[in-house]
């Protein structure tokens, strides 16, 4: 029930809730993946239950297509979409752009597809994912596993001409096993502690031999909800360049909270 859940979760939740209210009937709708986009998730389930809306969902990993269908969300695949209205999406930290760093969840390469197909980007994050500047959280880098240390060295000398502070690379575990992505990838976590010029990080990157995508979104987000402990949730759009305040009621529906 919603009375268990942590400051965070709440914060995740109202932000997942509000988020939901973008969604129109008809609309095809990309679904994020990792906790913020689960609450999501759930909450267009409850929606399609109770309010009988219907519209199409892409998801952006197996995990968030497994609980799409079991919330009973219309699953389809992005090239059976065509293309999106909207993407809702979580973000492991945004900054007063809404650049974004993806990818903790190890989702980025089919997020940022899903989400440059699409007509607008709303990402959904508790009010401690918004920094200054990029850079505090390791920005994922996902690459083919072939040759993947020689992919590794390329990406630590190329940081080397980068405004970053630190530039150590970490490859993503599993147990004792590397990571591996829906499409069978590696990643590389970026300890960077400051990313100057995120634009500039995110084109020299994607032209390392073996860099399959980067997890800094730049330019592809257009709104974002704000998601705060106590219910309080602020949506900032970029485009129109406003700031708004609502309020989100926590509810005690088991249907939604029986899997947390
Ligand atoms: O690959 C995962 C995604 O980029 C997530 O959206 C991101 O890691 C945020 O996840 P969470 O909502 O669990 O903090």
């Amino acid at each position: 029930m919603s009375g268990d859940l942590s400051p965070i979760d709440k914060a995740k939740f109202v932000a997942a809730r509000r988020a939901a209210e973008f969604v129109e009937d008809g609309m095809r709708v990309g679904l994020g993946t990792g906790s913020t986009a689960a609450w999501l998730v759930r909450c267009l389930g409850e929606r399609v239950r109770e309010e009988g809306i219907r519209f199409r969902g892409v998801p952006t990993s197996t995990r968030t297509a497994e609980l799409a269908r079991e919330v009973g969300i219309e699953v389809v695949s992005l090239e059976e979409a065509g293309w999106l209205d909207l993407t809702i999406d979580g973000a492991d930290e945004f900054d007063g752009e809404l650049s974004l760093i993806k990818g903790g969840g190890g989702a980025l390469l089919q997020e940022k597809i899903v989400a440059t197909a699409s007509d607008q980007m709303v990402v959904i994050a508790d009010a401690a994912k918004s920094v200054e500047t990029l850079g505090a959280f390791p920005l994922p880098v996902e690459v083919i596993p072939f040759g993947w240390t020689a992919s590794q060295a390329l990406l630590e000398e190329a940081l080397v001409s980068m405004d970053v502070l630190g530039r150590q690379t970490t490859l993503r575990m599993n147990g004792d096993q590397p990571y591996h992505t829906d499409e069978g990838n590696y990643i590389l976590d970026l300890h960077l502690s400051r990313i100057g010029n995120p634009r500039q990080m995110a084109l020299i990157l994607n032209q390392i031999p073996g860099v399959v995508e980067n997890g800094l979104f730049i330019d592809i987000c257009d709104k974002v909800v704000i998601g705060y402990g106590d219910g309080k949730v602020e949506v900032r759009d970029i485009n129109a360049g406003t700031v708004d305040e609502d309020r989100v009621d926590f509810v005690e529906d088991d249907n939604l909270f029986r899997d947390v």
